[in-house]
């Protein structure tokens, strides 16, 4: 529905409300939260196949029920708007479907997607199929439009960005917005093709969403002038009266990898500034699988109310509030007449995870249980996921330290999940085994063409201790990479990985101790989220076991290829250093070994 989704014929929605025809479902005796307002109403809710047709007390509006079994008793219940995510990675090792049925469950029915792994590997006649596909979820998918990979990607393939594939994509009615715009230089140094794609955006009334941390006032303000209209990267409260001054739409986020949203509600609310909410949203920002167990958009709705927000604010920023900003609040966002028919049904305002979920006039989940299929994606019909990779690896390949200047070697120290700080250090010995490598908790890092041309490498710190080979096709560039002590071993999990189409595959010796399959791409799993969420747990816990410090490793995966963040990252260019590019050590070419 979301690519037609301002298609409506009127004429049924007209007679319903008007008790000319009568309404396929009614929802009655609940009490509706008014978005608008703020208010509770106690009010009886008539539909018209999708959308919602009254909103009020119907047997006064003349407004019959076809007969008892087309009502639902709501008495005692209040019912809100479906939730919108404004800013979800369908990819965090799940996929867009397995996502959507999750999170539908919780009251999700909207979420705005990445579209980076999908678009960036997909030849598009695919990629409009599958967005077909997605359309029949109970979830809406809408999408953004990347202007670029977020990872210095081999020239030959830098054409997946290009005019044609960007304007595709820019006009799919399904696009709400372009970027998040991690390579926001390009635009301030006004290049042409990049005005020229946020000109269009702007032409066609779709969003521009930035992707700003730590940037100053003057950073903020340029790229307003840019044409960026919201940002979602600011960790403090005093970052967020930064981006509000200046106009823009301000996501709070609390994420897997940045669990934010108390210190910023409660830093907006401080002293006597009036907080003006109707310009805030939220967002889970890509949680890894095991967030999901707290829940999605119902998490957020109770995280902001815990930390003091009242809680009418907090569900006009998770409903109406990115209804407006994104141009759809006559759809979306509100319980109101006209509006699709998402309704979510809470004991209390206080609850926010539903009894359950209306999705498009349809009860979709009840108690947590969906209760609708489909659609089923026959994934085997989308060859472009299923990347043939042509890396072999062999231990030859890794069994070399990298070589900066003077014999000293690189050695990136990993602070946190993904932000990294390098020195160059003094090695003996031309090993990479622990004994030879300069501390115990050293192992090397190579990222992996998956062409099987390059092989950028490092040594790492504070990854973890004693791992034997440990590989994952889950990075940001979407080549191959590893992580070990042993030349063999890491060989073994890199080919293993790659014989799956993709994986995170973990060999201590020889012994296979983790395995994740990831068909998708390389990127991510079909298995279910209650599968899921375990096998990553599992995968977390294990690595802890081999002293990994912190508790997002799936994010040092995908982001120690990606060149949005500071310091030093993997690339095809070589190890880079991200604030001038410079390349500070060469990759290793593979075609002549
Ligand atoms: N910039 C980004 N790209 C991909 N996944 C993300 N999750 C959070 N931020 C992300």
């Amino acid at each position: 529905m979301a690519a037609n989704i301002r298609e409506q014929s009127l004429e049924p929605l007209i007679q319903t409300a008007t008790g000319k025809r009568t309404p396929t479902r009614v929802l009655a005796g609940g009490d509706v939260f008014n978005v608008f307002t703020g208010d509770l109403e106690r009010a009886d809710v008539a539909l018209c196949d999708n959308r919602i047709a009254y909103v009020g007390d119907l047997k006064q509006a003349g407004i019959q029920p076809a007969n008892p079994a087309s009502v639902i008793d709501v008495s005692g219940k209040v019912l809100v708007p479906g939730y919108i995510e404004p800013h979800a990675h369908p990819f965090l090792l799940y996929n867009p479907v397995t996502l959507a049925r999750e999170v539908v469950k919780r009251g999700t029915t909207t979420l705005i997607n990445d579209n980076l792994f999908f678009f960036s590997r997909m030849k598009m006649e695919e990629w409009s199929r599958l967005l077909r596909k997605l359309n029949k979820l109970p979830v809406k998918m809408f999408w953004w439009a990347r202007l670029d990979a977020q990872a210095r990607l081999p020239e030959s393939r830098e054409p997946l960005f290009d005019e044609e594939r960007v304007m595709e994509e820019l006009s799919r009615p399904a696009v709400l917005q372009a970027g998040e715009l991690t390579d926001w230089v390009p635009l301030l140094e006004a290049e042409e093709k990049r005005v020229r794609w946020v000109e269009e955006s702007r032409k066609k009334g779709i969003r521009v969403e930035g992707h700003a941390p730590g940037a100053s006032r003057r950073t903020l303000a340029c790229l307003a002038a840019a044409g960026v209209t919201g940002d979602h990267e600011s960790i403090t409260a005093e970052e967020v009266w930064d981006r509000l001054r200046l106009g823009y739409m301000t996501t709070l986020r609390h994420s897997s990898l940045r669990p934010d949203l108390p210190e910023l509600i409660q830093g907006l609310m401080k002293g006597n500034r009036e907080v003006p909410w109707h310009r805030l949203m939220m967002t889970t920002d890509g949680p890894t699988p095991p967030y999901l167990k707290k829940g999605f958009v119902d998490y957020l709705i109770r995280t902001a109310i815990e930390a003091g927000c009242p809680p009418a604010r907090a569900y006009q920023m998770a409903t109406v509030n990115p209804a407006v900003y994104y141009r759809l609040d006559e759809h979306l966002g509100a319980i109101a007449p006209g509006r699709v028919a998402d309704i979510n049904v809470l004991d209390s305002l206080e609850e926010p995870d539903p009894v359950q979920v209306v999705a498009e006039g349809e009860p979709v989940a009840k108690e947590g249980h969906l209760l609708v299929n489909g659609p089923e994606v026959d994934w085997k019909g989308y060859s472009s996921l299923k990347h043939r990779w042509n890396a072999g690896l062999c231990s030859e390949h890794l069994a070399h330290l990298p070589k900066g200047s003077g014999g000293r070697v690189p050695v990136i120290h990993l602070l946190n999940p993904v932000i990294t700080k390098m020195e160059w250090e003094d090695v003996t010995s031309h090993g990479i085994r622990p004994f030879h490598a300069p501390g115990e908790e050293d192992l090397l890092v190579a990222l992996v063409d998956r062409e099987g041309k390059w092989m950028t490498k490092s040594l790492i710190r504070g990854f973890g201790k004693n791992i034997d080979g440990l590989a994952s096709t889950y990075n940001g560039s979407e080549d191959l990479l590893l992580f070990g002590r042993d030349p063999e071993a890491m060989a073994r999990a890199g080919n293993r990985a790659l014989e799956q189409g993709g994986a995170i595959t973990w060999v201590q010796g020889r012994e296979e101790v983790y395995n994740l399959p990831l068909p998708l791409g390389g990127k991510t799993s079909l298995l279910h989220m209650e599968e899921l969420i375990p096998r990553t747990e599992d995968l977390v816990r294990k690595l802890k076991e081999f002293g990994h410090p912190f508790h997002d490793p799936v994010y040092t995966f995908l982001f120690l290829s990606s060149t949005h963040l500071p310091q030093v990252r993997l690339t095809a260019g070589g190890l880079v250093r991200v604030k001038d590019k410079k390349v500070l050590v060469l990759p290793d070419r593979l075609e002549s070994t």
